[in-house]
């Protein structure tokens, strides 16, 4: 049996999608109101500075994969004019319901889709831009998926991949305690699920580095990647082109 990390649990490799789904299917409705309260509203100007190194122009085809409660893909939208297109997918029914819901409610109709990024329903080369916001962390076989990313991207292409990362030394001691001692009891108060909240604040620890990650993006088939600290380094832009 093939085992992975599901948080610091040790899991069977084909159980880790379920219990993610697990995960998502709990907090979805709280989602939204959830980032807003443990991050001070700071995600959305994570968002926002992703949102501006897309460089989106008009006509610009996108794909945003674990795009959820929908944050990526509606900025998106607002950028590629009515001669782009912005795909909005999840593996994730529920998130993907909510987002859904949530660009209507705004005016916007994308095309939504259920996919697993590990295996893209895409053909080569068909994407400007390719995005994955906060859900690379919770996929089992991160260089597959990255693989995927970087074939559906067209040559020249830029993959953007926003995630909690590790902070700067300094920040560590008051950080673990935030996240270890307050995201659990928010998310018992919040979403009534103090365990999915555990495992966000574990599955960050077992996430690779920005070196790493960024090395992993370049064993993946990215021929340049940076990568951008924010707030200390508690979230990175990681930026691969495909050339
Ligand atoms: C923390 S949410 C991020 C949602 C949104 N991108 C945002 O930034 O608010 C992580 C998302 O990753 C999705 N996800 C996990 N594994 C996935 C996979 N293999 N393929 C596609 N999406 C996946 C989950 O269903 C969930 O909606």
């Amino acid at each position: 049996m093939s085992t992975t990390h599901f948080g610091f649990q040790s899991v069977d490799e084909k159980d880790k999608a379920r219990h993610v789904r697990g995960v998502f299917d709990s907090v979805a409705s709280r989602y939204d109101v959830m980032n807003d309260l443990m991050s001070g509203g700071l995600h959305r100007a994570w968002k926002a500075y992703t949102v501006m190194v897309a460089n989106l122009r008009e006509g610009s085809q996108v794909l945003d994969i674990a795009g959820g409660t929908g944050d990526l893909s509606l900025a998106f939208s607002k950028k590629v004019g009515a001669t782009g297109r912005v795909v909005h997918t999840d593996i994730n029914e529920a998130m993907l319901r909510t987002g859904r819901d949530r660009l209507i409610d705004a005016g916007v109709v994308l095309p939504t889709l259920v996919c697993d990024a590990e295996k893209l329903p895409f053909p080569d080369a068909h994407f400007d831009v390719v995005s994955v916001a906060f859900g690379l962390r919770n996929m089992t076989h991160k260089e597959l998926a990255l693989a995927e990313m970087c074939r559906v991207l067209k040559p020249g292409g830029k993959l953007l991949v926003l995630e909690f990362s590790k902070v700067a030394k300094p920040l560590e001691k008051v950080y673990d305690w935030y996240s270890f001692n307050v995201l659990p009891k928010l998310g018992k108060l919040v979403a009534g699920d103090d365990a999915s909240y555990r495992y966000l604040a574990e599955s960050i620890r077992m996430h690779p580095g920005q070196e790493e990650l960024k090395s992993l993006m370049q064993k993946s088939g990215f021929g340049h990647v940076d990568y951008h600290n924010m707030t200390g380094g508690i979230v990175a832009l990681h930026v691969g082109i495909k050339c």
